[in-house]
């Protein structure tokens, strides 16, 4: 699928992943729009993308995404300003396990917020061109860590709910392709401040820090390469794309034997 005049959403925009998410998906052409509680972080990340070409292609919205509210009322201007939704990057999320309750609003409610909300303009029966919705999960949401039980959890979910959607979508005819992107350890802010973040559980603060040296790091524009094969190829719906300091590699679940009990 060529990004050449498509119209991508981006919550989480205005740092770190969010941030080069947004400039891949305009400097492959697409309209994007930029939602994130951060306005000046937003202002300039649309600023310095407009000012690469001269068309106004890239627009900031402040947008909380634990608010159905400005979920929808983005929604609706990006719809009425550039005619359309074709893409939402479902990527906003936090690592604070002593304020779980947010984590789980931001990285799990705001994924399904964010989705439905979407679904109203992109969904084939509701008369849109269908397209592509990733949501950010991470290594986490498949192998978990530790020192951030709930933070595990709601990347684990946002993969679940992803695998789901895409099976719905086939079902029933939604024309939306759902993937889930899980990278390692990022460069990112989202890895500051660590002590405060991990609540009862830093106690485990040590070899959480040694994943870094396990590990090492990796750049936001490698997570934003896989992104943009999660969205341009066609092929892939129902994924798991894994990144780490070692390379790439779709995730495979287990195929369930068959139960004794039918679940259906
Ligand atoms: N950095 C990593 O190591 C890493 C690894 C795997 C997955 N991730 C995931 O990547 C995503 C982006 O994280 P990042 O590392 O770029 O972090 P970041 O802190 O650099 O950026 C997060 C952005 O989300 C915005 N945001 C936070 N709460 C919001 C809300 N309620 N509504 C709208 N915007 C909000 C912030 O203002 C910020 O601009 C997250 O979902 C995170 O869990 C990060
Ligand atoms: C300063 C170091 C911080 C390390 C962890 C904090 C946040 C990480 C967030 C990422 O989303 C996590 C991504 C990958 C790590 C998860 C599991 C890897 C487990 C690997 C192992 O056990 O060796």
């Amino acid at each position: 699928m060529s990004l050449e005049g498509k119209v991508a959403v981006v919550t989480g925009a205005a740092a770190g992943i969010g941030k080069a998410f947004s400039e891949i998906l305009f400097r492959n052409g697409a309209k994007v729009v930029l939602l994130d509680v951060n306005e000046s972080g937003g202002k300039s990340v649309m600023e310095a993308l407009n000012k690469e070409d001269s068309q106004d292609r890239a627009l900031f919205l402040s947008c909380d995404v634990q608010s159905e509210e400005q979920l929808k009322a983005a929604f609706k201007t990006t719809a009425e300003t550039f005619g359309g939704i074709d893409i939402l990057c479902n990527n906003a999320g936090i690592l604070n396990e002593k304020d779980w309750e947010r984590t789980v609003g931001i990285n799990l409610v705001g994924v399904i917020k964010g989705t439905y909300a979407a679904l109203e303009h992109m969904s084939k029966l509701n008369g849109g061109r269908g397209g592509v919705i990733v949501n950010t999960a991470s290594i986490a949401g498949i192998k978990p860590l530790p020192s951030c039980p709930v933070y595990s959890a709601t990347k684990s979910a946002v993969i679940g709910f992803a695998r789901a959607m895409a099976i719905a979508s086939t079902m029933a005819g939604y024309g939306i392709r759902f993937n889930a992107l899980c990278p390692a350890l990022v460069e990112t802010e989202l890895l500051a401040s660590l002590t405060e973040k991990l609540g009862q559980f830093t106690v485990l603060e040590q070899p959480t820090r040694q994943l870094l040296d396990k590990h090492g790091v990796i750049k936001t524009s490698v997570v934003a390469e896989c992104l943009l094969e999660l969205v341009t190829d066609e092929t892939k719906n129902g994924e798991a794309l894994m990144v780490s300091s070692k390379g790439q590699m779709y995730a495979t679940f287990p195929s369930i034997p068959p139960l004794e009990v039918e679940l259906s």
